[in-house]
């Protein structure tokens, strides 16, 4: 329908019977929802099979439709989460009504609590990044591609923030968790088709090897995450004195006291929220750092300006610390820039509407998926001159302060805003700026550039595989 029908839908491309525009996203999605925003504007719509997609292209409009509490629900048909003994409709990212409300409140809760005050968040990042840098010293300026390391050290914040502990970066056992957690996002893609169109689970396909692959992954993952609670709470009695997810949790269980007694803080709805936390918190915070690598390698005088900037202000004698970031502006400047250009979730998750609503005039079924535009909007030259070009200067103001224009936002926003937004921005300025504090990234020798490709077929945009080498500057 590529002019409004009659049911006064938004605009888009004609799709096929059952099909609808399966076939027209190919590897890259995001880049299709970005050329088909031109040709049937900010408010347009698609199928993916059977499901009536919006998306949404413009910032103003995706903030005023995703603080709707209308639009705060989630299509969670998926076939992979449905398979080792959850529910879809359990966790933080896929839940919906009371039971995400108090859990999400709980899980904001938690975290404030836990990066708060003593600074034990904080400090436990700065360990990561300590171990990080010695693992990259030890290449001694052979280049590598540091996609498990940088992962390990992510996926070990989280470890600490749940289970109060870190895993020694080396752990078979942990880098096959983060594998693991590494899998999920193309098998979160496959997820997506087999939504679309459920006979692909009907016959052997390469779809559904995917999603069998991936509910394989969630098996393993959701093994690991229950053998750690059972030792973690079985071992210790440190509720008072080291808090930590696990324990705020299962006092909520007991007691209630953060959301009023929610009846939904039960053993059951516990694994799937320490998988999302995993799940949302490994692969993005840790492909956004690759990102940084890949954008300071393609521009080396950028990288420059940040170490010197970096030296002037603070020094190279010491870790940077969260309260250094009001002094590197520049630098919080570029580690925007990459997030703008990394385009981690390129069209973030979609939402549901639990009713019919409108939209600029168009009418939005009840049940449709809706979609914010980031990847476009990142792209957009009516938010971001010259967009392709990677330039911090674009986040400072004339007078160096850092400035959030109206069309970033890489977390999404309103009611399902992430959740660890703050948590996210403190990792990657702690690892990012202590990383190029300690080294000079090169490209190996005789390589002339890098790649600024995404690799297809997954949620998360992550660059290609790429090789950098770690020249010490401490
Ligand atoms: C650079 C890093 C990150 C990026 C770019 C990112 C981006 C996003 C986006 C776009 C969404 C979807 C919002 C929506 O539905 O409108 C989301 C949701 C979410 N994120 Fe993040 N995220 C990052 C890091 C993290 C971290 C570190 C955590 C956890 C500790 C986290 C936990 C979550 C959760 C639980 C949700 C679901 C929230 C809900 O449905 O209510 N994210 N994130």
């Amino acid at each position: 329908w590529s002019k409004t029908g009659p049911r006064n839908i938004p605009p888009g491309p004609q799709g096929l019977p059952f099909f609808g525009n399966i076939f027209s996203l190919g590897q890259y999605p995001h880049k299709v929802l970005a050329e088909w925003k031109d040709k049937y504007g900010d408010v347009m719509s698609f199928k993916n099979g059977h499901r009536l997609m919006i998306v949404l292209s413009d910032p103003a409009t995706v903030r005023k439709v995703f603080a709707n509490d209308v639009v705060a629900n989630r299509d969670n048909q998926s076939a992979i989460r449905t398979d080792p003994g959850t529910s879809a409709e359990l966790g933080l990212v896929f839940s919906e009504g009371e039971l995400w409300k108090s859990h999400r409140r709980f899980a904001l809760s938690t975290l404030r609590d836990l990066g708060m005050g003593k600074n034990w968040l904080e400090d436990t990042i700065i360990t990561e990044v300590q171990e990080l840098c010695d693992i990259l010293r030890s290449t001694k300026g052979k280049a590598i591609y540091p996609k498990v390391q940088v992962t390990n050290s992510i996926a070990n914040v989280i470890c600490a923030l749940i289970f109060g502990r870190r895993f020694t970066l080396d752990d078979p056992k942990f880098t096959r968790l983060t594998a693991l957690l590494n899998e999920l996002p193309t098998g979160l893609a496959a997820d997506s088709v087999v939504q679309a169109l459920p006979f692909l689970m009907w016959f052997p396909n390469a779809v559904r090897k995917r999603v069998s692959a991936a509910r394989q992954s969630l098996h393993s993952v959701f093994a690991f995450l229950r053998e750690e609670v059972v030792q973690h709470t079985g071992t210790v009695d440190k509720q008072a004195d080291a808090p930590d997810y696990l324990y705020a949790y299962l006092a909520e269980c007991e007691n209630g006291s953060k959301t009023g007694g929610a009846s939904s803080f039960t053993e059951e709805q516990l694994l799937p929220s320490l998988l999302d936390l995993f799940g949302a918190g490994t692969e993005t915070t840790s492909n956004t750092t690759l990102w940084a690598f890949v954008y300071m390698l393609a521009n080396p005088e950028i990288m420059k300006k940040v170490q010197l900037e970096i030296d002037e202000r603070v020094g190279r004698d010491r870790m940077l610390r969260s309260s250094d970031r009001n002094l590197l502006p520049y630098t919080e400047a570029m580690i925007m820039e990459v997030q703008r250009l990394g385009n981690l979730a390129t069209f973030g998750l979609p939402h549901r509407n639990a009713e019919e609503i409108t939209i600029d005039g168009f009418t939005i079924p009840k049940d449709s998926n809706i979609l914010a535009n980031l990847y476009s909007i990142h792209t957009d030259p009516r938010w971001f001159k010259e967009p392709f070009k990677f330039d911090p200067t674009r986040f400072l103001d004339a007078n160096e302060k850092l400035i959030k224009p109206d069309g970033f936002m890489p977390f999404s926003t309103g009611k399902r805003v992430c959740l660890g937004e703050a948590l996210a921005k403190m990792e990657l300025f702690l690892f990012i700026a202590n990383l190029l504090r300690c080294f000079t990234l090169q490209l190996p020798s005789g390589v002339k550039s890098v790649s600024l490709d995404a690799a297809p077929d997954s949620v998360v945009n992550s660059p290609v595989p790429f090789q950098v080498a770690f020249i010490p500057r401490v």
